[in-house]
């Protein structure tokens, strides 16, 4: 983020815009939408964030794709967030946290998605095996989706919300970073308005990389994340897919749509 700046480029091959860019729904059509992306748009993004989900639909075919493109990625040096959102527990846990962040595994990411609604302290073995390799996690904390809500809203018995909880944890995890961002980072949706001061959640001190989806093809904008992470906005890497993506085909006019989106946030650090 230093070097590149605050923007994440989704890459989510939907069957809509596999058309839209002249290709099949298959494998192949796949490779190319991917790789399309990484050559176009990734020296414009401090990382990029496949969709897991669109890959897996393609069953083997595309998780072989999905492989390809990490390898990709590590070999152009650009950044690589899988979108899969594991969490389970125990030994399940930690095969999730063996297939996505250990050195060698065929889909080892830079970082993953996690969920902790089976209770934070059973994504452990993806914590402790993201700071063991220098790679990192991203636990959803308030997303960006309105059904979100109903769940991470929710206060316990000491009134507070689950989404402030998750975001204790993650304090608890980074303490030992410094001035430095740590491994554990918080998903926390562009489009989540005033809910955190609603539910007096300060990102700040979590010292916690906040990827932030929702910029573009959900409705928010640069100037609404600076508003909504105010203190906390220098930690946001913002993440937009259709919205850059409908730029597609054209590599140049993908790779303009990335450094808009990019320059966009920039102006208003
Ligand atoms: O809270 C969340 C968590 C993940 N996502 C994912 O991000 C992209 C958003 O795509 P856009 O086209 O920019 O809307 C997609 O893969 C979601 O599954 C999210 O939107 N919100």
């Amino acid at each position: 983020m230093d070097r590149r700046g605050q923007l994440c480029v989704g890459i989510d091959p939907h069957p809509a815009l596999l058309a839209q860019w002249g290709l099949n729904d298959d494998a192949a059509g796949l490779e190319r939408f991917s790789l399309t992306v990484l050559e176009a748009a990734g020296e414009q993004a401090a990382a990029l964030k496949p969709q897991v989900a669109l890959y897996e639909r393609h069953g083997s075919a595309g998780m072989a794709v999905l492989e390809r493109l990490l390898a990709a990625c590590a070999e152009a040096g650009v950044l690589s967030i899988a979108d899969a959102k594991r969490g389970d527990i125990g030994s399940t846990m930690a095969a999730y946290a063996d297939a996505w962040l250990r050195n060698g595994s065929p889909l080892a990411a830079d970082a993953v998605t996690l969920s902790p609604y089976l209770g934070f302290e059973s994504l452990r073995p993806a914590l402790d095996l993201a700071r063991d390799t220098g790679r990192g996690v991203f636990v959803l904390a308030l997303t960006s989706n309105p059904e979100g809500a109903s769940v991470q809203h929710a206060g316990g018995p000491a009134g507070r919300s689950v989404a402030a909880r998750i975001v204790d944890a993650a304090a608890a995890e980074n303490a030992g970073a410094g001035d430095r961002l740590g491994s554990v980072g918080l998903v926390v949706g562009a489009t989540v308005g005033t809910a955190l001061t609603d539910l007096e959640i300060g990102l700040a001190a979590s010292r916690a990389p906040l990827l932030a989806p929702g910029l573009g093809a959900q409705g928010a904008t640069a100037a609404d994340l600076r508003k909504t992470f105010a203190a906390a906005y220098p930690q946001v890497l913002a993440t937009s897919s259709r919205g850059i993506l409908r730029a597609g085909p054209d590599p140049r006019s993908l790779r303009e749509a990335a450094a808009r989106a990019s320059g966009e946030l920039a102006a208003e650090r």
